[in-house]
């Protein structure tokens, strides 16, 4: 088991990445990398990859094509890597039969790095008893003790499918913010795939957007924010400004257009009769989901940390 202090800079990085389960490749040719440290949404529709590229990340499936390193190593049955990376699976496969201090002997028995005083202390702080059945507690409980199990396996990679599927907006207020606690004492990279954008806007810096198998954008959030605009205006100055920006998607009616588009300077000079404002995660993430061929952005500090 390797502990050192010096962690790499890049907790995870893939090159021509590819799954097929036999007919259907559910990942194609993904380039992608996330700086170490970084709190990374993982996000895109329904059957674009999410799972698949998460299990490749711990080890649980193995790519058809292209490389994947995880802390620094390639991926793949090695104890040691393995066991610097939590998983909290998309089921939350807790067994309802056990008690809560159940899951957390399980957890020291399977794991060296086991923090048990880290998983009791923050139970307590939750008001979830040891003693509870696991079936008995509400789906918010179940997410925070599999979270909990997740965070005393003192992870240097900590990868969650869907933590907030199912989750009132509360109880998913609280799991990211006790994930955002973690995240600040710690060193920990977080990556989490998610539907729910505005869940992500405040917590995480790192976006990874996947669609129908590809990487259409990965990068860090804020430059992804301050490299687009939405820009409405006067539908017959259209010519004009596509000739000055890439638009990603627009909406025309008879006498306006609007527009999320890609700018290459923050105040780009257009037309008055432009209006032109910031985007959110939101809107940036629906304009690039509408449009799947729109790819990879060559800029190239859009893809670097
Ligand atoms: N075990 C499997 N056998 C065959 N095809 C599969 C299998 N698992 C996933 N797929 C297919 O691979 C593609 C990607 O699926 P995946 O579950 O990775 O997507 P996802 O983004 O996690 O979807 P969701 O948001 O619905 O959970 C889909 O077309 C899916 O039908």
């Amino acid at each position: 088991m390797k502990t050192g202090t010096s962690r790499p800079s890049t907790a995870l990085e893939t090159a021509g990445l590819g799954h097929r389960y036999r007919q259907t490749w559910a990942l194609r040719d993904c380039a992608l990398h996330i700086p170490a440290g970084r709190v990374a949404a993982l996000v895109g529709p329904n059957g674009a990859g999410k799972s698949t590229l998460l299990h490749i990340v711990v080890g649980l499936l193995t790519p058809t094509t292209g490389n994947v390193d995880v802390l620094g190593e390639p991926v793949g049955q090695q104890a040691a890597a393995l066991s610097r990376v939590a998983f909290m699976a998309q089921d939350k496969p807790l067994y309802e039969g056990f008690t809560v201090a159940d899951i957390l002997r399980f957890g020291r028995h399977l794991n060296p790095q086991w923090d048990n005083g880290l998983a009791e202390n923050r139970l307590n702080a939750l008001g979830i008893a040891l003693k509870s059945k696991v079936g008995k507690l509400s789906g918010g409980q179940q997410a925070q003790v599999a979270l909990t199990a997740a965070i005393a396996k003192r992870p240097h990679l900590i990868v969650l499918d869907e933590p907030l599927a199912n989750l009132d907006p509360l109880a998913r207020n609280e799991v990211m913010r006790s994930l955002m606690t973690e995240v600040a004492e710690t060193e920990i990279t977080v990556l989490l795939s998610s539907h729910v954008v505005s869940d992500l806007e405040d917590t995480c810096d790192w976006l990874i957007l996947l669609n129908g198998g590809r990487v259409q954008l990965c990068g860090d959030i804020e430059e992804l924010l301050s490299s687009h605009r939405m820009i409405s205006g006067p539908v017959e100055l259209a010519d004009r400004l596509l000739e000055e920006v890439q638009v990603i998607d627009q909406s025309r009616t008879a006498r306006q257009l609007t527009c999320v588009a890609r700018i290459q300077t923050s105040e780009p000079v257009l037309h008055p009769d432009w209006s032109i404002s910031a985007v959110n995660l939101e809107q940036l993430v629906l304009a690039y989901l509408r449009r799947p061929n729109v790819g990879v952005l060559p800029h190239p500090n859009l893809a670097s940390a």
